[in-house]
């Protein structure tokens, strides 16, 4: 669904709309802006528009911050863009001015039209998003997020018998990836997919994904989130870039009809999962569940139904507020861990040196008689320090989630016009030679000490971070320790347990590892940049191993009948 091609009917309004810009661009050269930072030079009204790859942007981003230095400037249309280059930059604006950069720089077709201005991730800083963020602390806030291990280490547990289930399918059965990185339900992204989106629906929703095929859930959320990626990124419609352009009448507004379209289609999704929830505690049936307590107690606070958008007067989400809150859940929460997960295992294939070091490392500290668990956190350094280096290598959100300044600043004698978009550009951080020498090699040494624990040191302190994947100030990830936890067990138990291996060429009979270095073949684009599916086989690394695997899924059977949750079905 998402566009990203200027249609002639948008041509046309385009060329309506520069007459009126034109007018708007004489009034304001009175109040010339004086040392802006630097950056490339634009043309008239369109600024630097057709400079930027619109859907992956990084690597020029990367390119000018070389030129720059550690602040730039863009013209994208009318609107000013701001990028950040450095982490002492990103972190004196985003954290020490977080007063004035706290709220976004929403997309208008994917947040105003698409989400009806309700997705969380996406509203300015106001009361509803702090409405929104604090309801979700007491469920995904540091400690609330330990109250989970449960889940992820029953989860985690069936992720390992799935891998073995499904073997050499992605290498034997080939498989091909949708238009918008949609992932075949048969290839083994879908078993890591079903891990993630599990987690996060449980916590949301109390269902959990217990099946991968023909789910009517896990294949939609992850469409809803590749059309997401696709609509939400910078300068896909000319309406994002040209406010002017919103005040045309439908019929030269074509993005509007799309929009609306999509928004129904969401609808189906986040408002479906919602009303779900409303039909069961109506019958009497209740899970616990962020959705589902958050209605409980708006019922009894006399707020049983607040349909629309928005706060009620009294300060309750209302439905598509509180639809659009668990849904920026869901897709904060998949997609980044799933492809981090992918990631590190392509970052292992590509260097068998650092797998069998690491390996050595989990056989060492667990043996072959149990799988890893939390408590063996501290007696693996080497391993948190891979992960860490797998999310320093490539940022899921490669150049995090734009941020915009409430007002005029000005940052090392340099001008920011209130109103600008500010990106905090994670991959040039991320590349810096002084601070990472050798950058792009991965190198998980950089962050491991022998004999000392290694700190996950992500945030959302400004001092000590090693990487900056979860972003910034008030903006900072609510589900860092979600995150940090399913990759340690996921993790782990994989390399405890699993042999993986790429298919070899049958020619040379070298191994076919996607090549880390090739952006475009290797990495999808959108805002989210993660692995394009990729063969690997799968099997237990003994058949010892593989009897505990099995035991401990079935194990779980009985859990989750405990729990109240769906079994898996398989
Ligand atoms: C490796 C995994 C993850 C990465 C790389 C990631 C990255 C990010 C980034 C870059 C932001 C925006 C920060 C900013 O604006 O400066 C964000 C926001 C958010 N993340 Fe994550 N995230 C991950 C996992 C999760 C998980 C597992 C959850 C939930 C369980 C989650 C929930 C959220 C929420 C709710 C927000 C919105 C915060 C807001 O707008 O106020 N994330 N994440």
């Amino acid at each position: 669904m998402a566009q990203s091609l200027i249609s002639s009917t948008e041509a046309f309004a385009l060329l309506v709309a520069i007459g009126c810009a034109a007018l708007a661009f004489l009034g304001k050269r009175a109040t010339v802006r004086k040392n802006l930072p630097p950056g490339p030079k634009g043309v008239p009204f369109f600024g630097n528009l057709f400079q930027v790859p619109v859907l992956r942007p990084y690597p020029k981003f990367r390119e000018w911050s070389r030129q720059y230095g550690e602040i730039f400037h863009l013209k994208l249309g009318p609107q000013d863009v701001v990028v950040l280059n450095t982490a002492d930059a990103a972190d004196e604006l985003f954290v020490k001015r977080s007063n004035y950069y706290s709220s976004r720089a929403a997309p208008h077709v994917a947040h105003d039209i698409m989400s009806a201005g309700q997705r969380m991730v996406f509203l300015p800083y106001d009361k509803e998003w702090k409405t929104a963020r604090k309801s979700l602390q007491g469920t995904i806030g540091p400690n609330p997020s330990k109250k989970l291990r449960p889940q992820q280490d029953l989860e985690s547990r069936v992720l390992l018998y799935d891998l073995l289930l499904h073997g050499d399918k992605s290498v034997t059965q080939p498989q091909v990836e949708g238009p918008n990185g949609e992932v075949p339900e048969n290839h083994w992204f879908s078993v890591i997919r079903r891990y993630t989106t599990s987690i996060v629906m449980t916590v949301m929703y109390g269902k959990r994904v217990h099946r991968i095929t023909n789910n009517p859930y896990l294949h939609k959320i992850y469409d809803v989130l590749a059309n997401f990626t696709h609509v939400g990124q910078p300068g896909n419609y000319l309406a994002d870039a040209f406010p002017i352009l919103r005040k045309l009448p439908d019929i030269l507004a074509p993005w509007r009809l799309k929009g609306r379209k999509m928004h129904e289609w969401e609808m189906e999704l986040w408002g479906g999962l919602l009303d779900d929830i409303k039909v069961d505690m109506k019958n009497g049936v209740f899970r616990d569940s962020y959705v589902g307590n958050y209605l409980k107690e708006r019922a009894e606070k006399g707020k049983e139904e607040a349909p629309g958008c928005g706060l009620t007067d009294d300060g309750w989400l209302r439905d598509k507020l509180l639809a659009y809150t668990a849904a920026t859940v869901l897709e904060a929460g998949s997609d980044t861990t799933a492809s981090t997960m992918q990631s590190f295992i392509l970052f292992m294939l590509a260097h068998p040196h650092v797998l069998k070091k690491v390996r050595d490392e989990i056989d060492r500290v667990v043996g072959e008689d149990r799988m890893p668990n939390f408590d063996d956190e501290k007696d693996l350094p080497y391993f948190v320090a891979c992960i860490k280096e797998t999310l320093r290598r490539r940022p899921p959100t490669i150049m995090g989630i734009p941020h915009l300044a409430d007002q005029d600043d000005v940052y090392e004698g340099y001008y920011i016009p209130k109103g600008s978009t500010v990106i905090g550009n994670v991959w040039a951080i991320h590349m810096d030679p002084v601070r990472y020498p050798n950058p792009r090699a991965y190198n998980p040494d950089r962050f491991y000490k022998e004999g000392q624990s290694t700190p996950w040191s992500s945030g959302p302190d400004t001092q000590g971070r090693d990487h900056y994947v979860f972003g910034w100030g008030r903006r900072f990830c609510q589900g860092s320790y979600i995150a940090e936890a399913s990759l340690f067990i996921v993790l782990s138990r994989i390399l405890w347990g699993i042999d993986f291996q790429t298919p070899t060429d049958p020619k040379t009979g070298n191994s076919l590892v996607p090549d880390i270095n090739d952006e475009e073949e290797t990495f999808t684009d959108g805002f989210v940049s993660i692995p394009k599916i990729f063969p690997v086989s799968f099997k237990a690394r003994s058949e010892k191993k593989a009897e505990i695997i099995r035991k401990s899924f079935e194990e779980a059977q009985a859990e989750w009948q405990v729990w109240g949750l769906a079994t898996d079905e398989r």
